[in-house]
């Protein structure tokens, strides 16, 4: 699917926030070939588990956004069992710790090789993109919220993961500490069209990926529009431009 994407679309996810069957399959119709990819999280995965979401995106790649934050055996027990599924991205929260993280990284690596399937990206939620500087104060972490992403995201390497979930703020700063490998999964994304919703570090597509993102994951701005296809066209257009531009200059 993501070799007919629009250039640049490959790298977006969109969200499918939705604990319904039928409305993410709708969603799946209307948007392949637009789209890299599709990422189903706690809503369609409380409602309809791991094995649907990879029935409801057929072969297109799926990142699992299970955020896991518990201890370690369970957070690795967990990940093993969502391997039959074979996500492209699975993911964790930072602040699960060191521990987790290895045996996250651990379990990951293991599940791949005994199944014989490719291995994911195992990403790592940092600050999420719904939090600021005072929000990260009130549950008793120290900012400022940049610090906070890239204290966890050298973590998140040091102990083994592909990558982190950021805001597209955090970008820059997480290129210079990490490096250019060190994938970067970005939520917050939003057209200069869309509302910001809860969101609160947030950048436009074309912004995102001249920062550098890796993916973007985008939901409601697509997703709630009246035609989400379109609504992916524009955002297409929009990433082209800053293509060519980048291109040419
Ligand atoms: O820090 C984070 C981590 C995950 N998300 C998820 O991304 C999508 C964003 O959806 P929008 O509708 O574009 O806001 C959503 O599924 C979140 O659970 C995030 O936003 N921020």
């Amino acid at each position: 699917m993501s070799e007919s994407c629009p250039p640049g679309m490959e790298r977006v996810f969109v969200g499918l926030d939705t604990p319904d069957y039928a409305r993410a399959q709708d969603l799946v119709e209307r948007l392949s070939g637009l789209v890299g990819g599709f990422k189903l999280g706690k809503e369609f995965l409380a409602a309809q588990g791991p094995k649907v979401a990879r029935e409801v995106v057929g072969a297109a790649p799926l990142f699992l956004d299970v955020k896991f934050h518990d201890i370690p055996n369970t957070v690795a027990s967990a990940l093993r069992a969502l391997a039959p599924q074979a996500p492209a991205i699975v993911n964790v929260h930072a602040s699960g710790g060191p521990a987790m993280l290895r045996a996250a990284a651990e379990a990951v690596e293991r599940a791949a090789e005994e199944q014989d399937r490719p291995r994911p990206w195992l990403i790592a939620v940092t600050v999420l993109t719904s939090l600021d500087d005072t929000d990260l104060v009130a549950v008793g972490q120290s900012g400022p919220v940049a610090d906070q992403v890239v204290r966890l995201a050298r973590l998140a390497q040091d102990c083994g993961l592909d990558g982190v979930v950021c805001s597209p703020r955090e970008i820059t700063a997480l290129r210079a500490a990490c490096g250019a490998d060190f994938k970067l999964v970005v939520p917050g994304i939003r057209p200069a069209w869309a509302a910001a919703g809860d969101q609160k570090r947030i950048m436009t597509p074309a912004e995102a990926v001249a920062a550098g993102a890796d993916r973007l994951v985008i939901g409601r701005p697509i997703t709630a529009a009246s035609d989400p296809a379109d609504a992916a066209r524009r955002i297409a257009a929009e990433i082209g431009a800053e293509i060519d531009a980048a291109s040419s200059s």
